[in-house]
Formats: structure tokens, sequence, C-alpha cells
């Protein structure tokens, strides 16, 4: 029969209040639908109608918009400030070029923001989650279940709803099994929801709202809202995304800056003011000194870093949804993981049926089957479960058994059920871990404590453990969620399955633990099951910590436990989460490879999450990394990419900032200490302009190997150590040209001498982006960058437009002398940075 709807006079746009009010049928009626979905050709109308099913602050932001962005920035605020100084006062040539330093760097840093943001959204695409839509080729055609892209759904569309599914839309429910939803993006609720297909709708049980997420059991529901039309969008309810370990690294070495460069202006006045008499001249100077302090190439060699590194991962299969992230994988010292179908396949295969006297039993699997048959058929999840299927492929035809109603596994209660009509009796039939259903037994504690020992010693074989239990049930109780709660079963016996080791796993721990990282596995699964599994691939396992014990312990307590242990059994979703949130209470860097709805929590908690293509939507939604397959080496080279971008940003800093800080500190001294300025403020700004742009070759800049050894985070203390050092080595560098400018070659006028230093500070500059980086190769983008900064450092008083910057041709002599300051320069650098990275194994970036 095919289902009519009655009169088609649908608004284009149903009210929501007029929909959570009405009956299935009304609101199928309203919407313009049926139970068999709707026919394609009415889809794409819709979609024309109704517009893509996409949040409103989701699209794309625009290359203008971007531009205009990336004035907001705290250096570019402050370069502007000192650039409209110098226009108050008529310093032309320095407000000049300080506008464009803040052109060239905003045009290449949205530029360069813009192409990763298109990447990374192109990347995004490719692990985009869809929704199971039913739908009809025509009118009178069948209809089928396919994946669509969320972003397709309209009005009317009738979905598919399973555990790890994120409500695509406002929904209102046609069915619902054991459907519990995790909907704290709206309301705040932590703890999942139960809802109900009712037909006389009390509260908002029978909606579930896009933003939304399945924790269990599963339902088939019609599209009442789409995009800009749900109340998501209507609350403005997006969550804003924390500032991760990288932003804050990176807006706390800005503001460092940030603070000296609007400190450094006033002091050169009042210094030159006091100790040399100059009055408001001197201001263009003190200016120019501060510019030459700002790293303006941070952002855009950051984001090309990132950018390449992810870039070069997505060949691979490996997906960085956001580019920080890309640092914080290279950041990470500890990774937890699930175990199943991380360190096994995944490839359940049933072994025995096990009665609570330890001898075979086939009544138990024939129960365990009934149960599995009738959760996967009554709930029809869009996924069907693993063991499910491993169950109903070795189990023996059930008889004629017939289901009434299911509700399928739970993540949190361990257990599924199903109920049955066995010949005339209802039946209840339970099958879960082994504790949460030998706790609805009725056992004598001599009994309980055997079946107990009876499951560790299975489980103590690697095998997987599902306990099964049945009571006879009163036909007049029918709430099927309420199912799991019954107590007083008869404990029936064990089934048990095999799930082999990952073959490839042994290796990629190894290689990770060669990398500084710790594994720890968080799963689900008895402690003797786990156990024998991890000693299978050999990692050392120790004491192994059942989540169920640390529910007591302070969060203290909880750190110090996790913290030894290498595997931690019995995890609910939230167990997870709290022993990921322990881990970096200590200082760790965690990250969460999972793929389950009971490993989204912790995946949220973790500083990076990772998880297969494959894994249910919530969590691919809430990862930062997405890899092609569960696949441990993939996790390596995401790694591996992390801290060659890191190595790079770190690089960049230490060379930018010590030569920065070595001009300035020599600047200002040499100010107080010459009769005239020791440079002019347009030489300052070109010179920090070429040398900003040689930087940029530094985002491509090789790996140093001792930095893929061990976990590397951007530590703004540790560089600002760093910089204060060579940047202090580079200002006596400075300083002695000044000396032999002055007493050696006996340099006569401010000419001369603002060109020898000139020409010393772009070859210094030279040197140190070689030299000051931990490895000794140059890379070809290095090699030119600096040849070029050392030829217009040579060149340009030579040229034509030498008297535009106000320098002259020098003799031999003085270039010689120069080239020996250079020379002796570099020998000590070399000295030092060979010794300060020989040992860097021991040390922090
Ligand atoms: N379909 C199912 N029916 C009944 N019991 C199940 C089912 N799936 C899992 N279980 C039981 O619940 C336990 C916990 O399962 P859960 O899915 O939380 O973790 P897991 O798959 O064992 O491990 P991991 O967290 O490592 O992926 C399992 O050990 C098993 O005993």
């Amino acid at each position: 029969m095919v289902w009519a709807p009655e009169a088609p006079s649908t608004p284009s746009r149903p009210a929501q209040g007029d929909i959570a009010a009405l009956s299935r049928l009304q609101a199928l009626r309203l919407l313009d639908s049926g139970p068999r979905g709707l026919v394609e050709a009415d889809a794409e109308a819709r979609l024309l109608r109704h517009g893509e099913n996409v949040l409103p602050g989701r699209r794309p932001v625009s290359w203008p918009r971007r531009l205009a962005r990336s004035l907001r920035d705290p250096f570019t605020m402050v370069l502007l400030a000192l650039g409209l100084v110098s226009a108050l006062i008529a310093s032309w040539g320095t407000a000049g070029v300080i506008v464009l330093l803040v052109v060239a760097s905003c045009v290449l840093r949205s530029n360069g923001e813009y192409r990763a943001d298109r990447s990374t959204a192109a990347l995004r695409e490719l692990v985009a989650t869809t929704a199971t839509v039913r739908r009809r080729p025509s009118e009178d055609a069948e209809p089928w279940e396919r994946e669509i892209p969320v972003d397709q759904l309209v009005p009317g569309d009738v979905v598919k709803l399973g555990p790890g599914d994120l409500v695509p839309a406002d929904v209102r429910l046609l069915r619902a099994r054991g459907l519990t939803v995790h909907q704290a993006p709206l309301t705040g609720e932590s703890a999942p929801v139960p809802k109900r297909a009712l037909d006389l709708p009390e509260g908002d049980d029978h909606l579930c709202r896009q933003g939304s997420s399945v924790v269990s059991g599963s339902a088939l529901a019609v599209v009442a809202a789409t995009g800009a039309d749900t109340m998501l969008a209507g609350s403005s309810a997006a969550p804003a995304r924390r500032l991760s370990a990288f932003d804050r690294s990176v807006n706390g070495i800005s503001w460092t800056l940030v603070r000296l460069m609007v400190i450094i202006p006033p002091v050169a006045l009042v210094a030159n003011a006091v100790l040399r008499g100059r009055g408001l001249e001197a201001l263009p100077f003190a200016v120019a000194v501060a510019v030459g302090l700002t790293p303006e190439m941070l952002p855009v060699v950051v984001t090309t870093a990132l950018a390449r590194g992810s870039a070069l991962l997505a060949r691979g299969g490996v997906i960085v949804k956001r580019l920080a992230a890309l640092h914080d994988v290279g950041a990470i010292d500890v990774l937890c993981m699930d175990k199943t179908g991380t360190l096994t396949r995944d490839r359940p295969v049933l072994r025995d049926s096990i009665g609570p006297d330890g001898d075979p039993d086939p009544e138990v699997l024939r129960w365990a089957a009934i149960n599995s048959f009738w959760t996967l058929h009554l709930a029809d999840p869009p996924v069907p479960d693993a063991l499910d299927e491993a169950i109903l492929l070795g189990a023996p035809d059930h008889g004629d058994v017939e289901g009434v109603d299911a509700s399928p596994f739970d993540p949190v209660s361990r257990v599924s059920c199903a109920l049955v009509r066995d010949g005339g009796a209802h039946r209840v039939v339970v099958k879960g871990a082994v504790e949460p259903v030998l706790e609805r037994c009725t056992l004598s504690p001599p009994d309980r404590l055997r079946a107990a020992r009876l499951a560790d010693r299975l489980a103590e074989e690697g095998l997987r453990v599902l306990a099964v239990a049945t009571a006879d049930h009163p036909a007049d109780r029918p709430a099927v969620h309420r199912l799991g709660e019954e107590r007083g079963l008869a404990f029936a016996g064990f089934v048990t399955l095999a799930d082999e080791p990952s073959p490839e796993a042994p290796a990629a721990l190894a290689a990770l633990s060669r990398r500084g990282i710790t594994p720890k596995v968080l799963t689900g699964d008895h402690p003797a099951t786990a156990a024998r599994t991890c000693r299978d691939l050999g990692l050392s396992v120790g004491t192994v910590v059942n989540a169920g014990e640390l529910a007591d312990l302070s969060d203290a307590e909880l750190a110090e436990a996790v913290g030894r242990a290498t595997v931690v059994t019995r995890c609910t979703p939230e167990q997870k989460a709290r022993v990921v949130r322990a881990l970096r209470a200590r200082g760790h860097t965690v990250g969460f490879l999972g793929d389950g709805v009971n490993d989204l929590a912790a995946m949220r908690a973790a500083d990076v999450g990772i998880c297969p293509r494959g894994a249910v939507d919530v969590t691919r939604e809430a990862a930062d990394v997405v890899l092609a397959a569960k696949d441990l080496a993939a996790v390596d080279h995401a790694v591996v990419a992390g801290r060659r971008s890191t190595g790079n940003i770190v690089t960049y800093l230490r060379i930018a900032l010590s030569s920065n800080v070595g001009n300035v500190i020599a600047m200002l001294a040499a100010g107080l200490a010459l009769p005239f300025l020791p440079m002019l403020p347009v030489q300052v700004l070109v010179q920090n302009l070429c040398f900003d742009a040689a930087q940029l070759a530094l985002a491509f800049d090789r790996a140093d190997p001792a930095v893929l050894r061990r976990p590397l985070r951007l530590r703004p203390r540790a560089i600002l150590r760093f910089v204060v050092g060579f940047g202090a080595l580079n200002a006596v560098a400075d300083l002695v040209t000044f000396a032999v400018l002055t007493w050696v070659l006996g340099v006569a006028g401010a000419p001369a001498f603002h060109t020898g230093w000139f020409i010393e500070n772009m070859l210094t500059q030279a040197v140190i982006m070689l030299l000051l980086r931990p490895i000794s190769g140059v890379s070809r983008p290095l090699g030119l960058a600096t040849g070029a900064l050392a030829a217009v450092g040579l060149l340009l008083p030579l040229s034509p437009l030498a008297s535009a910057f106000g320098l002259v041709a020098l003799p031999a002599t003085s270039y010689l002398w120069l080239l020996a300051v250079v020379g002796l320069y570099g020998v000590t650098l070399l000295a030092l940075t060979r010794r300060r990275f020989r040992d860097r194994g021991r040390r922090t970036p």
C-alpha cells in the first residue's frame, strides 16, 4: 500500500512550535512527507526553496574581510601607531616604510591564511558528516536508504539515527528504541537525555535538535527544520573553541614583544635627551628601533609551516582539521587509545558458549543470538554492532521466537536487552559486560563468585566475554528503555569471542615509544582481556587499573594512579575523559585515539583528538586529526609532521628575535655613545624588511632529527631565555663593528659609519639564519634567501640606489675588516650553537 498524505496544502516553512504539538502523522502531513521519505525531485525543489542545511556562522570568510581582520593583530596596531607618530612629526620616510611593512605582512598573512583555510576546508569536506536518509527515486518506487551530505537535507526528509550520529537538523521522532541524546551544546545538561517517539507529546521528549548527538539507541525521524531555521542557529549557541596551547604560546610571545615595542620609544627619547641633549629629532630613530624588534613575519611563518606540514600529511590520507592542532600533535607525550580496532583487528569471531558450571552449553548462545537478532532488527541501527554480527554469524538457528521490543547496547550501562515472545510467554534477554549482567542476576554469593572467576579465566585467554541472562517478563510492562534496569534475572552463562591482536600494532607502539610517547590503553573491556591483549603486543602492562575502583579517588589521587598505569579497564565514556583530564593536570600533552561513541568525551578532553575516517560522526566531528584508517603508524606520521613544523617555527623565533634584540640593544647603546645616530631610520627599516622577507624561507627548512625524537612544544620562556643570550652576543658583534669603524678604520662622518654598520648587520643576519639552527644542512630556499640577504648588504651601497638610502661606497679595507668581524662572530656562534644543540636531547626548545 502506498502511504498517501492527506491535503498537500503545506506552508514552505512550518513553524517549529506547530510541529512540536503534533502527533507523528500530523507532523508528517504538515511537512508534506511520509514514512517512506521524500521523492528525490521533491527534495531537490525543497533544497532550492530552503537552501543548504548550513549554520549561518559556518560560511567561509572572504579575502577582503580576512585582510581587514589581519589589521587587528597587536603587532600591526603598534606598527600603525608608530607610523602615525612618524607622520605627525613629518618623518615621511619612516612612515612610508612602516606602511609598506604593514601592507606586506597583512597581504602575505591573509593570503597565507586564506589558502591554508581553503585547503583545510577542502580536507574537512573529505571527512564531513553525512546523514542516512530515506528517499524514493519516483512517487511509486520503493524507498531506499543512503548517506547524503548533511547540508543536502531538507524539511520533510526521513532520517535514521544511531549511536554516534550527530543530529543533522531539528527532527521529530517517528520511532525510537532506547534512544538517549547528549544535548549539552544546547541546554548545558551533561547527562544523556532519553527521547521517545510519543504521539501525544509531553515537553520535547519527541524532538531532537541539531547540535545534539546520539549516545545510545536508534531512531527514525522526520526533519522539521534545517540551516538558519534550526534552534541552534536561533540561539547562536555554536560552541566557541577553546584557545589551544599553541595559540596561547604564540600570543604570550607576541604580547611580550608588543610591551617592549611600546616601552622602547619613550625610553630611547628620554635617554637621548638626558645623555645627548637630543630633542624630538631622535623620535624617528626611536620609532625605527621599536619597529626593528617586531617579528612581522611571525603569523606568515606560523601559517606557512603548519599548512605545509598538513598538506604533506594529507597526501598520506591524514587530515588535520585545524592548523594549530599540528603543533599539538607534535607535543603529545602521552597517547591514550582504545583497544578494539586500535590494538586488535576489530573482527570478532565467535568462540564458545559456556554455562554457569564452565561446561559448553549451546542454550547460552541461542539466547545471545536472540538478543543480537532482535536488537539489530527492532532497533535497526544505521551501523550494525560488530559483536552482534559475529554472534549471529556463528550461532545456529534460534527457533520460533518473536521480538517485541529491544534496547540496543548502551556504552554507559554496558548491556543490551531484547523483549521476546517465546511460545506464549514474554521473556527479557539481557546480554552485556560481565559485571553489570551479574549485578542484575539473582545468585547466591558463592555462585556469583564462581561466575566472576569463570569470566576472569576466559578473559585471561584474551577472549571477549559477554554474560547472558534471561527473565520472564509480564506482558503489561512494556517500557523498553527500562528493560536494562531489570533485576532478578536468571544467569544463563557466557559467550566468548576472539578478536586477534593487530599484527601492525607492536611495531607502531615501539615507534611511538622511540619518539618519547607513552601509550596508555583506556578500554571498556574486561581487565584480563585487555591485559592479555597488551602483553601479546609487547606492552609492559604493570598494574592494570579498573576504572570502577577509581570512582572514589580525588583528582590528585586519580592522577597519581593513572600516571603509573598503562592499562585502565572497564571505563565508561566519562571515566575515559576523567583519566585524560587527570593526565593533563599532571602536565602531560595528551592525545586520544578512538572511534566509538564511548570515546567522545575523552576526545574532547584531550589536547588532540585523533580518529579514523570510519569513526562515528560525532567522534569525527570532535577530532582534530582524522586518519585514513585506525592505524598507529599514521599517528606517528602526524607526530613527525607536527614536530617538523613546530621545529621550524621555533627556529624562526630564535633567529628573528635574537637578531632583532641584538640590534635594538646595539642601536640604543651606540645612539647614546656616538655624536650622531648610528643608523638612519630608513636604513633600520630597510634592513628589517629584507631580513623579514628572507626569513620566510625558514618555514621550508629541513627537520632536525633530534627534534623528531622527543615531544616538541613551543615554550615561550625557553625561547625568550635563548634570545636573551644570543641577542646579547649579536649586540656584542654590532658594538665591535662600531669600535672597528670608529677606532680602527677611523671612519669620518655619519654616512660611512651608517654604511659600515648596515653591511655588517645584513651579513650577520645572513650568518645567524644559517648558524642559529639545530642542523648544519641548508635547504635550497634557505640558501637562496641568505645569499640574497648578504648580496643586498654588500651591493646596495655600491648601487645607484645607495644615495636614496643614505649609503656610500666604502674602501676595500673596510670590507675586509667588516668581513673579519662577521667571520669572528660566525666562528663564535658556531662554537656556541654546536654546544647548545649537542645536548639538546636533554633540553626543552
Ligand atoms: N553489542 C554488545 N552487546 C552486549 N555487550 C556488549 C556489546 N558490545 C560491547 N559489549 C560489552 O561491553 C563492554 C564494553 O564495551 P565498550 O564498547 O564500551 O568497549 P570496548 O569495545 O570493549 O573497548 P574499547 O573501549 O577499547 O573500544 C565490552 O567489553 C563487552 O563486554
